[in-house]
């Protein structure tokens, strides 16, 4: 799996934004609030709100997303393609009790696959396939989201601030999950403004600043060295400053 990002502009918020990533990589996009992350996400989900409209490429194994026909799009999204967002409740279902959610994706792109009880389990949450959302907390919905998003083994995960709303004991186990659940030859693209997240998960990071990608590199370099002011000034703030280097 080879996602190439070419030139991607969404109006002005988003500003010829290029990059690659390859089977198995784990790559961060950090940069600080309205930078343009999540309009970059939801450009590679076909995702964007009626009102915005991407121009460029993206392109998925060689195959163009920007432009192509929704029935296409659907039919990669939780297949190919999956994304987990910030607030775990605007992907489920209140009405729906967690095993079937998790196994909506499977039947959805008539696939077979394990029980929903087998995929509660794997994400830490056996014998929950019968609770509905709100029975439980946000960090076990998330994880429910997790497994929706894995379901059918995406060889893209999109993961946009996915503990944020999660407090820090319960973030490292959802880290813990995401990174112990990916298969080797899967590729992540974590979002996140949260330095700390961006050294345990990723070894590659994009900066963005104002819609454009600023500063690329390493997760080491970038973070041991940066080059461009904005990421001076993010790494000054952050409290892994000293972690770091
Ligand atoms: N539907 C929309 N119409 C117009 N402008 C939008 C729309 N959605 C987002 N924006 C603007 O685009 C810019 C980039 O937003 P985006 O959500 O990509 O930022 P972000 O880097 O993901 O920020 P955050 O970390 O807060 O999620 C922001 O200035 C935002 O206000």
């Amino acid at each position: 799996m080879t996602l190439a990002v070419h030139g991607l502009c969404v109006g002005d918020l988003v500003r010829d934004v290029s990059f690659e990533i390859g089977a198995g990589e784990r790559v961060g996009l950090i940069g600080e609030s309205g930078s343009g992350k999540s309009l970059t996400a939801l450009s590679i989900m076909g995702l964007l709100p009626d009102e915005l409209r991407a121009t460029g490429s993206v392109r998925l194994d060689g195959r163009e997303l920007v432009g192509a026909p929704e029935r296409e799009l659907s039919r990669l999204r939780g297949n190919g393609l999956s994304m987990v967002f910030q607030e775990p409740m605007t992907a489920l279902n209140p009405a729906m009790r967690v095993g079937r959610q998790v196994t909506e994706p499977l039947r959805v792109h008539g696939r077979r696959g394990r029980s929903a009880e087998e995929m509660l389990a794997a994400v830490g949450l056996p014998g929950t396939a019968r609770a509905y959302p709100h029975q439980l907390s946000g960090g076990q919905r998330q994880r429910v989201v997790l497994a929706m998003a894995l379901a059918n083994e995406p060889s893209l995960l999109i993961c946009d601030e996915p503990t944020t709303a999660l407090d820090v004991t319960v973030q490292a186990q959802i880290l813990a999950l995401i990174r112990g659940s990916l298969s080797a030859e899967a590729a992540l693209l974590f979002i996140t403004h949260d330095l700390a997240v961006v050294a345990s998960v990723c070894e590659r990071v994009l900066v963005m600043l104002d819609g454009e990608i600023v500063e690329r590199g390493s997760t080491r370099d970038v973070l041991t060295a940066p080059e461009h002011e904005y990421t001076k000034a993010l790494l000054a703030a952050s409290d892994l400053d000293g972690a770091a280097r």
